[in-house]
């Protein structure tokens, strides 16, 4: 018997060119490929530990929405419970790193895609926004960096050595397990979803993917 196609699965498919985009941005290809600029490398540091501040009250939100809406017992809170507590290490990971490559993050302005985005995540978090859209944000934000990065580790790959960490940090395969079963969770909620709401989450997921490459093209220098 042949597998069942998954909602998420048909969606890579359809918008295979802009999910390409995101995660294979030439900032990415250009850490894959051993020429990246460190000035740029900087500059994404410092605005992803701005992003990531903000993501924590919108992942906090999405744990929320688990708890009241899931119906599986609450599988959905503990691995969503484990997302939050990556994004602690995340955070100290991040001032460890900026002081390694002496970036001041207390100095550090958002740019417009990073403020487009954190405001973004904003209107994510209300009553209003059901679960499951929120949790097809929230997968495809983590997925996105997990297979950006998982990208700059394999084998051909020319990643200087100083940067291996930063891509192991997304890249590794506990983290790739960790977006599996965030998927898990969304194709289950998508499953039983109304015509509405998987419109909704559909939109959802393409705007994550705009912000995604408006993120990487800021740190590249392209706005
Ligand atoms: C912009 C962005 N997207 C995703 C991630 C992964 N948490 C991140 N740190 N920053």
């Amino acid at each position: 018997m042949q597998a069942k196609i998954t909602v998420t699965e048909t969606w890579l498919r359809k918008h295979r060119h802009l999910y390409d985009g995101a995660t294979r941005h030439p900032f990415i290809r250009s850490i894959r490929d051993g020429n990246i600029d460190i000035s740029a490398f900087k500059t994404w540091l410092g605005q992803d530990y701005i992003f990531v501040r903000a993501f924590v009250p919108f992942v906090a939100s999405v744990l929320t929405k688990a708890y009241k809406g899931s119906d599986d017992g609450n599988g959905d809170v503990e691995v969503i419970l484990g997302g939050v507590a990556a994004l602690h290490d995340e955070i100290s990971w991040f001032k460890k790193e900026a002081f390694k490559w002496g970036v001041q993050l207390s100095s550090i302005v958002p740019q417009k895609a990073n403020q487009e985005y954190c405001r973004f995540l904003e209107s994510l978090i209300g009553p209003e926004v059901e679960y499951t859209v929120a949790a097809v944000a929230f997968w495809a934000i983590e997925t996105i960096y997990q297979e950006s990065f998982a990208h700059c580790l394999e084998d051909d790959s020319k990643t200087p050595p100083e940067l291996k960490e930063t891509c192991k940090r997304w890249g590794n395969e506990s983290f790739g397990e960790y977006c599996n079963s965030l998927r898990n969770i969304v194709d289950g909620q998508l499953e039983k979803a109304s015509d509405d709401v998987i419109t909704k989450a559909e939109a959802t997921l393409l705007r994550v993917l705009e912000h995604e490459v408006d993120f990487w093209n800021m740190s590249h220098g392209r706005t």
